[in-house]
């Protein structure tokens, strides 16, 4: 049985002759403390509306009204389940959806065959008190390798940014009460919901994952690649959450996106298939090419960015690398080729960061590293200098891949090459002026050129 991704809560059937003409399909009919005869005119009401918009009921709590009112499909909490006939429920042929919150209320959920489970809260939700602490994305993909093809409904706090986390986390279904109905405008948001959840609607825009370890959130940015890959290219997200930045990279009209985002926690996500050109380096230019979309592969790290430079957490930097490692072992990528957004355009970005651990994936095999000599040369060569040290550092910036016009004096295009240079490569001052050790540090990498680590 496949839900449809967008799953509405509604907590009185009047939303339903609102809400359902906008396209909702599959929707439950949560109706607290009221009469009996109430409660079956509600379910009633909701399930003529549904049945004239081609939508699925499901009915919160009342099993036994919503089997008497013709109702096939259900929704039980663990409290309910005690209560409930499930036999009954099964010779009627309604179906049963569980609520989960740990591993033994999702055995029980399991061991009753429940036709969907769900988890909450995924966030924090603002509609009751619970007794359970927000469970987060990474569980929601634990939960859906634990059952398998019984679809997963995620619910709790979401919003359409988090619906597409939930949903490229492994959840079938995202489920929401709050956000619309307590909403300014609940048929807009509706329609803001349909049209973020509608790649799991249509599968439109997915494909087998490149990287075996990666679930795909489709992005409909990309176009055709016209070079073999030759680089990969390492990005910060700079946005506050993952969510925000998988829902940039996923809007059309962003049109921005990545092959790869790597999420905080480890997970990774395939935004874009690796034969397609995906649109995350911009203007930018590395040993002759200035077509660096087509000729490379991007990873996007979630990571809010420069004015907040705290570390990666060490699960994430150990996915990057695995991912990257996989990536230049695939398309054959050598050490010097793998590179900053910031190498590929100084001066416009900074990404990844000087803060990025780079020496943790050059452990992994993954990129160059090079060896720091604080002691080494006294002489700083730096804006406006000119002669035969600004020529060679020049010579150097230019045979490494950075984009450097060989004027022999020291201009803003050369502060800007060797800040971008430092930042991947000298870290410990980010400054644009080439002393000593960066000269030797550029001179070093440029003798390892082809080598192989
Ligand atoms: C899809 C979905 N998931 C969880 C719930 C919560 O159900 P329950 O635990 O029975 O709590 P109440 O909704 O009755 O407060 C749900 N309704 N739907
Ligand atoms: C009923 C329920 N069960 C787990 S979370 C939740 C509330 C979800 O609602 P909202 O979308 O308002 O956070």
């Amino acid at each position: 049985m496949r839900l449809d991704p967008f799953y509405l809560i509604v907590d009185d059937a009047d939303w339903l002759s609102r809400l359902l003409p906008q396209g909702v399909k599959l929707v439950q009919l949560r109706v607290k403390d009221r009469a009996e005869h109430d409660l079956r005119a509600q379910i009633a009401t909701a399930r003529e509306i549904c049945a004239r918009h081609g939508a699925q009921l499901v009915v919160n709590d009342y099993w036994r009204l919503a089997m008497e009112e013709g109702c096939d499909f259900v929704h039980l909490g663990q409290g309910d389940l005690d209560a409930a006939d499930i036999p009954a429920l099964r010779r009627a042929g309604v179906r049963i959806g569980v609520s989960t919150h740990d591993e033994a209320e999702l055995g029980r959920a399991v061991s009753l065959s429940a036709d969907y489970v769900a988890l909450g809260p995924i966030y924090p939700t603002l509609l009751k008190q619970m007794d359970f602490a927000p469970q987060g994305l990474a569980r929601v993909g634990a939960w859906k390798a634990r059952i398998g093809e019984t679809p997963l409904v995620a619910i709790g706090g979401l919003t359409p940014e988090r619906a597409i986390a939930a949903l490229a986390a492994g959840a079938d279904s995202a489920c929401v009460v709050t956000d619309i109905l307590r909403n300014a405008e609940p048929e807009a948001r509706a329609r803001e919901w349909l049209s973020a959840t509608q790649p799991w609607r249509e599968r439109e825009g997915f494909f087998e994952p490149d990287y075996a370890l990666a679930r795909v959130c489709p992005s409909p940015n990309h176009g055709a690649r016209l070079r073999p890959v030759s680089s990969l290219v390492l990005h910060y997200t700079g946005m506050q959450t993952g969510e925000a930045a998988l829902a940039l990279l996923c809007n059309p009209r962003s049109e921005v996106s990545a092959h790869y985002v790597v999420e905080e926690d480890g997970r990774v996500l395939q935004l874009v298939p690796e034969s397609r050109r995906a649109w995350h380096a911009g203007i930018s230019y590395w040993a002759g090419e200035t077509d660096m979309n087509s000729a490379s592969i991007g990873i996007e790290v979630v990571h809010p960015g420069y004015d907040d430079p705290r570390p990666y957490p060490a699960a994430q930097i150990e996915a990057t690398a695995a991912l990257a490692k996989d990536i230049c072992r695939r398309h054959a990528i050598p050490p010097e080729r793998v590179l900053a957004h910031s190498d590929i355009a100084p001066g416009r970005k900074r990404d990844p960061g000087e803060f990025f651990p780079w020496e943790e994936l050059a452990r992994c095999g993954v990129g160059r590293v090079v060896e720091q000599n604080p002691a080494l040369g006294a002489t700083t060569v730096s804006l406006g200098d000119a002669g035969a040290k600004v020529a060679s550092l020049q010579r150097d910036l230019a045979a490494y891949g950075y984009r450097v016009d060989q004027t022999g004096v020291y201009d803003a295009q050369t502060v800007q090459a060797v800040e971008a240079f430092q930042r991947h490569f000298r870290r410990a001052q980010v400054d644009g002026r080439a002393d000593g050790e960066t000269r030797v540090a550029l001179a070093r990498l440029v003798a390892t050129l082809g080598e192989r680590v």
